[in-house]
């Protein structure tokens, strides 16, 4: 697990100060730090070129002057750029810029402009895990001319302005950053190299090792991760000779009435063959003959009201429920959910069930905190707003990580950059969903793999997931052209490459 540790710019600052007391040197840090973003700017553009190194006032300009001294030394015409003078540099920064071997230029912005011109790669070390506040004046010049110029970038750590917490341009709307072609950093990533809009402007991220001792990640305990296997392939259920379809769980899919009932018959089929043993949909009179026509393996029940839920879910065998894509809204659903969550089966609560109750939100978190069995609700953005309008302010990860505390329930804030959410303090950071899953009933198909990693009794926080990486593993597979009913199939590629190699 703490292979896939992100590390926020404090905690990185703490890994820092824990490998030096033990008795590594910062220069030596920084001069590994430095020796690797010359590699990778020889990597971007060969042999050629003159690159121009934009450094600031802090430790990460003093990264800068050591990539700067290691490309000289290999014969690249390289220029320094100061955004401050040379003589305020202090500590493991100063050591650098004094074994630098030559003078770099305190400049203006009119004078980087200048010296932008021709040259074919720029190394942006203004400012790394030490940012504390938006840009402004010349800093904002620099990051603005190094973008209009639309030379490559290479960002050190971080691309200047943007916040590693967060993955937010500081300064929000008005604020500014570097759009980097790639980026370095250093022994772990930070959470801003995976939340959008950072992701983005970081472009590739490569991050190396620099000489951080492993074991600082003990004392840190870091609380987010990048999503994968690392993270929960311990709970991953294999089907064992001997074993039966009991083993694998019932998932029970609440659909709709007959004109939204494809998004009932998607969640279905997924959770069926995300390795739910049995699945039955349940749904309104209406729609069982539209659900009877398209499905096979997935067996059909109709029931009329909550009375009808509560007595089904008696039935201990039931063990995971999934109520929301296509369920319809009004108090006859908000019943019906009300019913289920009475029950002790772990529950996924998606689309309508979660907007049922956007003006009584307190109610649906009392009662999953009232609840034996686990809850994981996936909203996207607009469904999250109608439960949580007051958090709608923060950072995604906080957002996320508030509202599962608040409800109760594991939280999956779905988007490009999905966070999972768990209301122990625990997050993970989806980074393997490609553009095409922003698709109709995509969500539908994520609900019932969920569902289906409930049935089959991993953790919620692990369940969910899990089953987000497999969605975005399964979109992957489809690429170009990817329609909801395309991720089904595809889910069996992708369980079993991971069975191959688990
Ligand atoms: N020994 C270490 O601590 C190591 C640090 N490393 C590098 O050091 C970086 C962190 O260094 P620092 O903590 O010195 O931080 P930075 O170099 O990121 O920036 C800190 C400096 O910028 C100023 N500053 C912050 N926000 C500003 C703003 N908006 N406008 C103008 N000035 C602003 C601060 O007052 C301070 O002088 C990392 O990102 C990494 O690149 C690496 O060399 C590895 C070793
Ligand atoms: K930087």
């Amino acid at each position: 697990m703490m292979k896939s540790a992100l590390l926020t710019p404090a905690e990185m600052k703490r890994a820092d100060e824990i490998t030096i007391d033990s008795g590594v040197p910062g220069i030596d840090l920084m001069e590994c730090a430095g020796d690797h973003v010359a590699r990778l700017a020889r990597d971007m553009c060969g042999t050629e070129g003159r690159v121009l190194v934009v450094c600031g006032p802090g430790n990460n300009g003093g990264d800068g002057f050591v990539a700067a001294q290691c490309l000289q030394a290999t014969g690249r015409q390289v220029d320094v750029v100061l955004l401050k003078e040379a003589s305020s540099l202090t500590g493991d920064a100063a050591i650098a810029y004094s074994r630098m071997g030559f003078e770099g230029e305190l400049t203006t912005t009119e004078g980087l402009r200048q010296k932008l011109l021709g040259c074919s790669l720029v190394i942006d070390a203004l400012f790394g895990a030490g940012l504390s506040r938006p840009l402004q004046g010349e800093a904002e010049a620099f990051v603005s001319a190094i973008n209009e110029s639309g030379i490559p970038v290479l960002s050190v750590d971080l691309p200047s302005g943007l916040n590693g917490e967060t993955g937010q341009v500081m300064g929000g709307e008005g604020g500014c950053a570097i759009r980097a072609e790639r980026s370095v950093t250093f022994f772990r990533h930070k959470p801003g190299h995976y939340l959008i809009p950072g992701r983005v402007l970081c472009g590739r991220v490569d991050c190396v090792d620099i000489g951080i001792r492993e074991n600082a990640l003990s004392e840190i305990g870091p609380t987010t991760f990048i999503n994968g296997p690392d993270v929960w392939s311990s709970f991953f259920r294999v089907p064992q000779l001997g074993g039966h379809k009991y083993d694998r769980g019932h998932a029970v899919i609440f659909g709709g009435p007959m004109m939204t009932s494809g998004a009932g018959r998607l969640a279905a089929g997924a959770a069926l063959r995300a390795g739910a043993g049995l699945v039955t949909l349940v749904s309104p009179p209406s729609a069982v003959m539209a659900n009877a026509t398209q499905l096979t393996a997935v067996m059909l029940k109709s029931v009329k009201e909550a009375g009808g839920i509560l007595e089904l879910l008696k039935d201990p065998r039931l063990n995971a429920a999934l109520i929301g894509p296509g369920y319809g809204l009004g108090d006859n659903a908000r019943a019906a959910i009300q019913a289920i969550l009475e029950s002790d089966c772990a529950l996924v609560l998606d689309a309508d069930a979660l907007t049922n109750f956007q003006h009584q939100p307190t109610e649906l978190f009392d009662a999953i905190h009232k609840r034996a069995g686990p809850v994981v609700m996936t909203p996207h953005d607009g469904e999250f707003a109608r439960l949580f309008p007051d958090l709608m302010g923060l950072p995604k990860l906080e957002k996320a990580r508030q509202a599962a505390l608040r409800s109760g329930a594991v939280l999956v804030l779905k988007g490009a950059d999905t966070v999972i959410a768990s209301p122990d303090g625990r997050a993970v950071i989806n980074e393997n969903a490609p553009a095409w899953l922003a698709t109709a009933g995509s969500g539908d198909v994520l609900a019932g793999i969920v569902c289906a990693a409930l049935a089959q009794k991993v953790s919620a926080f692990e369940a969910a997931s899990m089953a987000v990486w497999l969605h975005g593993a399964a979109g992957a597979e489809v690429g170009p052209g990817l329609i909801a009913e395309d991720l089904v199939p595809a889910l069996r590629l992708v369980i079993a490459k991971l069975v191959g190699i688990s």
